[in-house]
This record gives structure tokens, C-alpha cells and sequence, in this order.
């Protein structure tokens, strides 16, 4: 038997309440429903879609798994996230990443799409089976060496042309490592009043200046990682005016929201590669994103062991959580900001990403004939983040104690609640 839900009062897009009808794992047009969800003043979006996750399994289990990150992602509203390849081993062949597309499939909560290795072992020197994978049951069409650059430009060329033939994007973490060995902290007064290492910028600009250059000669597809920097928002604007090139790129809620001064506390929750930024930046970088020179936000969900953060900051890891507080950040920089309204929320957290990875049924219009794949947010229910109550198994948020000003309330995945009223529904 199969049986309709009706969703009653929602706000597609933040926009007039409406009710929408979901039956068979799509939405349909009005007709009697089975059950009714008081959704009364809920703004309805698309699922939202991370491009960059750290799920860390295998190996890192003591940090996260795909069921709890899956569980993080399904509370933050997400409906796919893409699993970065710096695991132990290193998702570089078709074994690696067909488990962690099988564990995706297993714990139901959000489709987990394995990002495959650029090079062997993430170690720049050799490529990896990228055709293997592409061509493995999990389909890899993104292709990162994240946590590392693909520093060799040689390298990097082949890539790309490896990813042309595959239809696959390149997805590149920008840092020449040669300009941040030790590097602890962006550049500047307050990392020098600190006296941390200084995290030279141009690292980050000269890596996105070159690989534009050589995704447009290889007529490739390249996104940038994690970009935090304003002058690397107007290298992209170059690149798009003068050379035609196939580029895209993601910006982090905490790039939106925290700068370079969280380290005056010394606590490395706020150590993360690439580094906070001052605020001129964090300013260019939500203005970047209205204006659609950033396509998208993804949350470098980033867990750790409290032994690779409970300690000085030089040798803490680097990298913060993101998936369950990533859409509240957004709602705090960009919708409160004005920057954004709700439809572009949608845009930025959803039907871009969806685009850039080729996924044909994630970010789509919430009409019927289409996936019932949306998550309801309260706009108006605050909350305060507890690092110790996320769903992660780690705890290392940068926003422990600050107060959200969004809640997801319930997630839905092709018809199937994953979500219900706050709680995961497994
Ligand atoms: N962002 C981080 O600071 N850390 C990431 C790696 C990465 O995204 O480069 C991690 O894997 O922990
Ligand atoms: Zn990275
Ligand atoms: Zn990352």
C-alpha cells in the first residue's frame, strides 16, 4: 500500500504557504492524503548537497564514521554529501571507495558519493585509478588529493585531461605547500601579536591562478576548495572573463562567519587549513557568494579525536565540524546580512552543488513529478550548539555555546523521513 503525506503550511523557498503532497518517494499534485504533517510556517528547500565531507572511514573511526557523519548531515539538512578521500587507507582505487559508497547505502541517511583520489596515497607523484573508479558501482566523478594540493603542475595537467575524458571534476585544495611549511595562522598582525607561524595567502592564490590556466588549456573541469581569500574570488572573476574556463568554487560557513582573531584564545577548535581570515575577506568572501562568483558552500565537516585538538596549538590538527551548523551560519552571514533570500539559499546549499557534481536527482525544484528529497527549517527556533550533543563522534566545533538562529526540523530523502522533528529517524 502505498500512502501520501501531506505536508501542510509549508514555505517553498520562504515564500506563500502552500501544502505538498509526497507519495512514492516523489512529490505530487494535491489529493487525499494518508497523513497529514503540520508544517505550519517551515521553510521547505531542497536537500542540501556538501561537496566536501571528511567522513574518516576507514581508519578514523575514532573521529567519525559514514553512520555518524551521515547522522550529522541528515540533522543539517542534507540530503548527499561527498566523502573525501584523506582516510587510512586512501580512498585511491575502486575497493576504498566502493566500501565507503556500500556503508553510505547501509545507514540509508543521505547518499554518500566517495571522492576519489587524485594521486596514489595522496603523495603528488603518481596518478590514480581514476578510470577504476569512475567506472566502479560507486561512479566517482569527483576527484580530490584534500588535506593535500595536487602541488605538481604536471600532475595537475594530467589530471585534468584524466577527468575530461572521465566527464569528472578535478577538485583542488589550494596551497602550495612550499609557502606554508609550518605555517600556523594567516599572515598578519594578529598571527605575528600571537606568535604563530605566519600562513603566507599567496599559498592559496598562486595555486587558483595556475590551475585556471590549466583547466581552460586541458578544457577541463576544476573546482576550487575551501577558497577563503578576497583576491582569490577576483582571480576567478579574471578567469571566467578571459579564459572561458569550466571553474567553480565553494566557500565554508566558517570562512563566512569567523576571522583570524578566534586564535587569540590559543584554542585550536580554531585551527583550520586554509587559516580564519580578517574580516575584509570573510566581507569579500559573503559578498562573492551573493553576487555568484562563489557557486556554493560546502561545510569541510572536518572531525577530530580531542587528542589531535586538547593540545598546543602547533600540534593540533587542523579542521573544525560543519554539517549541522553549516545552514544556521548561512541564515546568520548571508540571510540575516540581506545577501541572500531563501531561493538562494537553495542555490547556494543545493542546486549548485547538485550541478557542479552532476547529480541529477539532488537539488531539484520542490514540483511534483520531482524527488521528495527537501528539508524543513524553522526559521525562527534558536538553538545553542553543544559540541558534546552534535551527532558527530567528534566534538571539536568552533561554535560551542553561540546561538543559531535556524532549525532543521525534518529532512526527507526520496520520500523516506530521515529526519523527523529534530531526530534522526533511522
Ligand atoms: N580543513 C582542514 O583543516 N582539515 C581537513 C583537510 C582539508 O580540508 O584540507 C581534514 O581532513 O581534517
Ligand atoms: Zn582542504
Ligand atoms: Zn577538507
Amino acid at each position: 500500500m502505498t500512502s501520501t503525506i501531506k505536508l501542510k503550511g509549508v514555505r517553498p523557498y520562504g515564500e506563500a504557504p502552500t501544502d505538498l503532497y509526497v507519495r512514492d518517494g516523489e512529490l505530487v499534485e494535491a489529493t487525499d492524503a494518508d497523513e497529514t504533517v503540520d508544517a505550519d510556517g517551515l521553510v521547505a528547500l531542497p536537500g542540501l548537497v556538501d561537496l566536501h565531507t571528511h567522513l574518516r572511514e576507514p581508519g578514523g573511526e575514532e573521529a567519525e564514521t559514514v553512520e555518524t557523519g551521515s547522522a550529522a548531515a541528515a540533522l543539517g539538512g542534507y540530503t548527499a554529501v561527498f566523502a573525501m578521500p584523506n582516510t587510512d587507507p586512501v580512498a585511491d582505487s575502486p575497493v576504498v571507495v566502493e566500501h565507503v559508497w556500500r556503508r553510505g547505502r547501509e545507514v540509508g541517511l543521505v547518499d554518500v558519493h566517495p571522492v576519489g583520489a587524485v594521486t596514489v596515497g595522496l603523495e603528488g607523484a603518481k596518478l590514480a585509478e581514476m578510470g577504476m573508479m569512475a567506472a566502479s558501482p560507486a561512479g566517482v566523478r569527483m576527484f580530490s588529493d584534500d588535506g593535500r594540493c595536487v602541488n605538481d603542475p604536471l600532475i595537475m595537467r594530467r589530471a585534468l585531461e584524466y577527468a575530461r575524458a572521465l566527464d569528472a571534476v578535478v577538485a583542488q585544495h589550494a596551497e602550495d605547500h612550499r609557502l606554508t611549511v609550518g605555517a600556523q595562522a594567516h599572515e598578519g598582525p594578529v598571527a605575528a601579536r600571537l606568535g604563530l607561524a605566519g600562513w603566507d595567502p599567496t599559498a592559496e592564490e598562486s595555486i587558483i591562478a595556475r590551475d585556471v590556466m590549466l583547466a581552460a588549456a586541458a578544457g577541463a573541469r576544476l573546482h576550487v576548495c575551501h577558497l577563503s581569500t578576497a583576491r582569490s574570488t577576483e582571480i576567478l572573476r579574471w578567469a571566467r572573463e578571459t579564459l572561458d574556463v569550466r571553474v567553480s568554487a565553494e566557500v565554508t560557513p566558517h570562512h563566512l562567519l569567523l576571522t583570524d582573531t578566534a586564535a587569540e584564545d590559543y584554542d585550536p577548535v580554531h585551527k583550520v587549513n586554509p587559516p580564519l581570515r580578517p574580516a575584509a575577506d570573510t566581507e569579500a568572501l559573503r559578498r562573492a557568494l551573493a553576487d555568484g562568483t562563489l557557486d556554493c558552500v560546502a561545510t569541510d565537516h572536518a572531525p577530530h579525536a580531542v587528542e589531535a585538538k586538547d593540545c598546543e596549538w602547533s600540534a593540533a590538527r587542523p579542521g573544525m565540524l560543519g554539517l549541522q551548523t553549516a545552514l544556521p551560519v548561512v541564515v546568520t552571514t548571508m540571510v540575516a546580512t540581506g545577501l541572500l533570500d531563501w531561493r538562494g539559499v537553495a542555490r547556494v546549499c543545493s542546486e549548485a552543488p547538485a550541478r557542479i557534481a552532476g547529480l541529477t536527482d539532488q537539488g531539484r525544484p520542490l514540483v511534483p513529478g520531482e524527488p521528495a528529497t527537501l528539508t524543513l527549517v524553522d526559521p525562527e527556533a534558536a538553538w545553542t550548539v553543544r559540541g558534546a550533543a552534535l551527532a558527530s563522534r567528534a566534538e571539536n566545533t568552533p561554535y560551542e555555546g553561540m546561538e543559531m538562529p535556524a532549525s532543521v526540523v525534518h529532512t526527507m530523502l526520496r520520500g523516506r523521513w530521515t529526519v523527523r522533528d529534530g531526530k534522526v529517524n533511522a
